[in-house]
């Protein structure tokens, strides 16, 4: 009996309105005559205890007994939940929560284990034979994705590719992703694109080096000059545009840009956040985090600087006005369908952009902080990389892409800092399909399984000294090729399966060139008086505690480094 109750108040707890329409729709009635019909009170009372005996039976048969097989098999191990919440109240209480879970796992001693956040299961995993278990041997169960507050927002409603749930609409969009946006020939249609902005990286650090800070020469805001970079290229191959202001001389970036850039990872903060309205979606409304508001003013920003393009792009179609593409904007408007009409609406459009940007900012200007800080720390992993780039490229020149396979150690030093230090502790929810095992657990339809990027990369059982920085783990003795991509899961990069990364080459390119470049044009050190560069990690999430300033000086003849 308390189990039914609390099933019962589960229900109506986390899902309210279909009770009352179930109801309703079971009386013929409608609210209306609820409120309206007071005289006839007593026939409606009758009516309404009859239906919830009928609601609470059928409850009973469906909902209650498959709560109950799913108690009596065995899920992972976890903390008991409380009724209804789960373990909410452990979760609010224990902020950072991927601190938190990560520390339950371990006190757990288990890789996978089972938290019940309100009405949904989460299941974290960090051992990369469970992993593969999920997204290789049954990829295609967990296909899906969560609805969350955020992701909604984000994807204007579910219309675009990372955050939406299996289903056609997700299909329609990965297609165009992959084959319109992402294919090797459209890669090779945007080469100069890249390269102008690798170019005019190179021109910015070099214009920093010459100035003078406090008496400090050379210091480089080394986040700032990589999320420049990143934020540039994505503006360039999207609208064709490297600033949406007038930029600054120096090559870096103007007011506009900034707030851009800034702006985007505001928004990638509130991703898959742990919002307590995203396990209890009556508390939405409610926005008890603020979430919602803040987020609603970041998409205020982002769309001020993209819509206005889009719409006026889109004109120039209509008018005739433009009939080559010469961007991605381009290729998303003038996408047709089977019946010539546009493939995409203007929302599509829009919502599909801004996750564009986001999917492309993070990993590649994240990776190349940590690896610089780490490698000013170990002066020899510099040193070694310096000597590759020097015996590949020479001096004469720079890195240009068609380099990039022959940058083994550098391709290293990146996938150690992926491995090391993802940009975000878990990959995006993967949402089971139907009920499955996974080893000997039970795993309900509906679980969110999450995949910890940052302890699949620190797993004491899959890497020696995890928490070291050492790229030549990565260096196979027959010399093959170093590729960031890690299909094993052993850590996670651009992971795998039906809902991996459709942006592996484009990602790969970035990120390479970013490191390639600057540690080619630059010798790089701490700045005076710092000894060694300090690792912390922030209180709240895993970037570098504090923005990494390091001391660039040219070391390529200064010609080069002109646009
Ligand atoms: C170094 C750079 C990048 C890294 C490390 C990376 C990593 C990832 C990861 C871990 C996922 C989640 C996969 C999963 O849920 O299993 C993902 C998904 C995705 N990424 Fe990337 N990514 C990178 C660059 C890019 C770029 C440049 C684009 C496109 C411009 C892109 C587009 C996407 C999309 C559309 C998805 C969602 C796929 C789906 O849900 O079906 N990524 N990426």
């Amino acid at each position: 009996m308390k189990e039914l109750i609390t099933v019962t108040l589960h229900v109506l707890f986390t899902d309210p309105f279909s009770i009352t329409k179930s109801l309703l729709q079971t009386m013929g009635h409608t609210p209306f005559f609820l409120l309206s019909n007071l005289q006839s009170f007593w026939p409606s009372l009758f009516v309404i205890i009859t239906c919830f005996t009928i609601v609470i039976k059928t409850l009973r048969s469906n909902f209650i007994e498959n709560y109950s097989k799913r108690q009596k098999r065995n899920l992972p191990p976890g903390p008991k939940p409380w009724p209804i919440v789960g373990n909410l109240p452990e979760m609010l209480a224990n902020k950072p929560v991927y601190k938190w879970i990560h520390s339950l796992m371990k006190e757990m001693n288990t890789e996978i284990a089972c938290i019940r956040l309100g009405n949904s299961y989460v299941i974290p995993v960090t051992c990369p034979t469970i992993a593969s278990e999920f997204l290789r041997k049954q990829d295609a169960t967990f296909a899906s994705r969560s609805l969350s507050m955020s992701s909604e927002l984000l994807s204007g409603g579910y219309s675009t590719t990372i955050f939406v749930p299996f289903g056609d609409r997700w299909k329609k969009m990965k297609k165009i992703i992959t084959n319109d946006l992402l294919s090797p020939h459209k890669h090779l249609w945007l080469h100069d694109k890249r390269t102008e902005e690798a170019d005019n990286l190179m021109f910015y650090v070099y214009n920093k080096c010459k100035m003078v800070n406090d008496g400090v020469s050379g210091l480089v805001n080394v986040r700032s000059a990589s999320r420049l970079y990143c934020g540039n290229l994505i503006r360039k191959i999207t609208f064709n545009t490297r600033y949406f202001g007038k930029g600054r001389e120096d090559g870096g970036p103007g007011f506009e840009d900034v707030e851009h850039v800034d702006t985007l990872f505001d928004l990638l903060n509130y991703i898959y956040a742990f919002s307590v309205s995203d396990y209890m979606p009556c508390l939405r409304g409610l926005d008890l985090d603020g979430q919602v508001k803040k987020m609603k003013e970041a998409l205020r920003i982002v769309k001020k600087y993209h819509d206005p393009i889009v719409q006026q792009r889109i004109k120039q179609w209509n008018d005739g006005l433009k009939v080559d593409a010469e961007d991605w904007l381009d290729v998303l408007i003038s996408l047709k369908d089977a019946d010539n009409n546009p493939s995409l609406t203007l929302e599509e459009i829009n919502a599909q952009i801004i996750e564009l940007m986001l999917a492309t900012v993070d990993n590649p200007s994240n990776a190349f902080e940590w690896a610089l800080a780490e490698m000013i720390n170990q002066p020899e992993l510099l040193h070694r990389a310096v000597e590759e780039l020097d015996s590949v490229v020479g001096k004469d020149r720079l890195v240009q892409e068609s380099d990039i396979p022959k940058l083994n150690y550098v391709k290293a030093c990146a996938k150690e800092a992926f491995r090391l230090h993802p940009i975000a502790p878990f990959i995006p929810p993967h949402v089971s399909m139907s009920d499955t095992m996974v080893g000997n657990y039970f795993i309900p339809k509906g679980s969110h399984v999450i995949l910890s990027r940052q302890e699949l990369g620190r797993n004491p059982k899959v890497w020696n000294e995890p928490y070291k920085f050492k790229p030549e783990r990565h260096i196979k003795s027959d010399g093959s090729d170093v590729v960031l991509t890690e299909p094993h899961l052993k850590f996670i990069s651009f992971s795998t399966g039906r809902r991996g990364c459709p942006g592996v080459m484009l990602g790969t390119t970035m990120t390479v060139m970013l490191f390639a470049r600057l540690l080619h044009g630059f010798t790089w050190s701490a700045p005076p008086n710092v000894s060694t560069i300090n690792l912390a990690e922030s209180e709240n999430d895993i970037l570098l505690a504090q923005p990494l300033l390091a001391i660039a000086k040219p070391r390529l003849a200064p010609n080069l480094y002109q646009l």
